[in-house]
């Protein structure tokens, strides 16, 4: 069973799986094609990330690829905790540059889906954080792109200073929202 809550930018949505617990611990379908096609969620994914973060603080985003390479994500947590960041970069969108936040933990389970169209990035809550995520398109470097983390008119609350953050170089030197091209636009709305 999957149900899927939906967040302030409806097509960012939250996918709960059943669990099920016992004395051991717990048993959980973390992807299931039909479940989740039955859900609403008819994604070809190709590409399954496996990515390991040792310091608390490591901030990893925002990041998208840009068509025909575009991906859809599905993001989960098995070990420790990030804050989840989703920006919006539809043109036309009505919240266009607005971004939604969630904190996913190994132990809660919780999947996040980020549609084309929307950057991604991630801090990390704890030290030794692993996240696991299905792409619905290949790796391409010469379609990877990014913005800048802490560009201020994105205004996202990462808990972390600028000081304090553990940030690959490439995303020190991301550019800003208002240096990006129009990538993509906002057909694909809900
Ligand atoms: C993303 C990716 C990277 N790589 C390589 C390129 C590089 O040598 C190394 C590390 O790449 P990056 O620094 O881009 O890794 P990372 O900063 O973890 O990038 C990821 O960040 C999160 C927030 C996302 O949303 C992902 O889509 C992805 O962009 O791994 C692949 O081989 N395949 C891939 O799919």
């Amino acid at each position: 069973m999957v149900a899927v809550k939906e967040l302030s930018i409806p097509a960012v949505k939250i996918i709960v799986l059943s669990k099920h617990n016992d004395e051991r611990g717990f048993f959980s379908e973390a992807y299931n094609k039909r479940c989740f096609s039955n859900a609403g969620i008819d994604i070809d994914f190709v590409q399954d990330n496996h990515a390991f973060s040792a310091k608390k603080g490591t901030v990893r985003g925002l990041h998208f690829q840009i068509p025909p390479f575009a991906q859809d994500k599905l993001i989960r947590v098995v070990s420790g905790s990030i804050l989840d960041v989703v920006v919006d970069l539809r043109t036309g969108s009505s919240t266009y540059g607005q971004h939604v936040s969630t904190l996913l933990c190994a132990r809660g389970g919780n999947q996040i889906l980020v549609p084309v169209g929307f950057a991604h990035g991630m801090v990390t809550l704890e030290p030794d954080t692993e996240i696991l995520y299905k792409v619905s398109n290949y790796y391409s470097p010469s379609h990877d792109r990014g913005v800048l983390w802490n560009d201020p008119e994105l205004a996202i609350d990462w808990g972390v200073s600028g000081a304090d953050a553990h940030l690959s170089k490439k995303d020190k030197n991301q550019p800003r929202l208002s240096e990006l091209p129009a990538y993509f636009t906002r057909s694909g709305e809900e």
